[in-house]
């Protein structure tokens, strides 16, 4: 998988992530965006910030798949999430990752931001939304969700390649990935590993997906290009400590 052939991350300054969303080759096909690039002002945007999260008892769904993994899927699990993602789309540190491909190297295509347990969050609303997750799943998982991977799909182009969360101790246990999606909608695949029919779970503006047991193992994930018009998608993806 990508993560695998990783090379040092590149920073983006919040004026190279402006012009990787509304400028350049991807332009034609990207809905210009509003990014934040000074310091945070109160205006009357954050006042009309009522991001909420909706209850998880009796709504999620749990899908069976075979091996003993399953996906769970909540689609609207946050209201509001147009002021969440606002503050996704700003400066909050994305880097462009590198690998190696034969002889060359070329950018991961999305951007990442990697936030440990001890890193605070850039809207309240996603603390909010660890803690409910570790008081829903945390009998289930017998530990806490820490850390929160954040990926920018910056438009159609953007995706990610089949794969399963195998770095550290997804590799060998089961474990859970919790993603919370912001944006534009985009599908999440899963299919058995190493190949098979795959599922389609579509991730739409503030839809939770928890793939548990033993997904990571068993079951590869993807999120494929589109060449539909798609304006930006933020996952994040809650994980404990040790899962990557
Ligand atoms: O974009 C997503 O929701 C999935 C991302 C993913 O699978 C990963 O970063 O490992
Ligand atoms: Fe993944």
């Amino acid at each position: 998988m990508e993560k695998d052939a990783r090379k040092d991350p590149v920073p983006l300054s919040a004026r190279t992530l402006e012009a990787s969303l509304r400028t350049g080759p991807r332009a034609a096909r990207t809905p210009a965006v509003s990014l934040r690039t000074g310091p945070s002002q109160p205006s009357m945007w954050d006042l009309a910030d009522d991001a909420t999260l909706g209850t998880l008892a009796g709504r999620v769904v749990r899908h069976e798949l075979s091996h003993g993994a399953w996906v769970d899927h909540l689609p609207g699990w946050v209201s509001g999430s147009d002021a969440v993602l606002d503050v996704l789309l700003g400066d909050i540190g994305w880097r462009e990752d590198r690998r190696q491909m034969y002889e060359r190297e070329v950018a991961v295509p999305r951007l990442l931001r990697w936030y440990g347990g001890s890193e605070t969050l850039p809207h309240p609303l996603l603390t909010d939304a660890r803690e409910a997750l570790n008081r829903y799943y945390g009998p289930e998982l017998g530990e806490r969700f820490v850390s929160a991977g954040m990926c920018l799909y910056r438009d159609g182009r953007d995706s990610v390649a089949w794969h399963g969360d195998r770095i550290g101790r997804g590799r060998s246990a089961d474990t859970m990935v919790a993603i919370v999606s912001f944006g534009s909608p985009r599908p999440l695949l899963l299919r058995p590993a190493g190949g098979g029919q795959s599922l389609r779970f579509p991730l739409g503006h503030g839809d939770l997906v928890v793939m548990g047991g033993s997904c990571q193992r068993t079951w590869e994930h993807s999120i494929p290009k589109t060449v539909k018009p798609v304006g930006p998608r933020v996952s994040v993806q809650f994980r404990p400590a040790g899962v990557a």
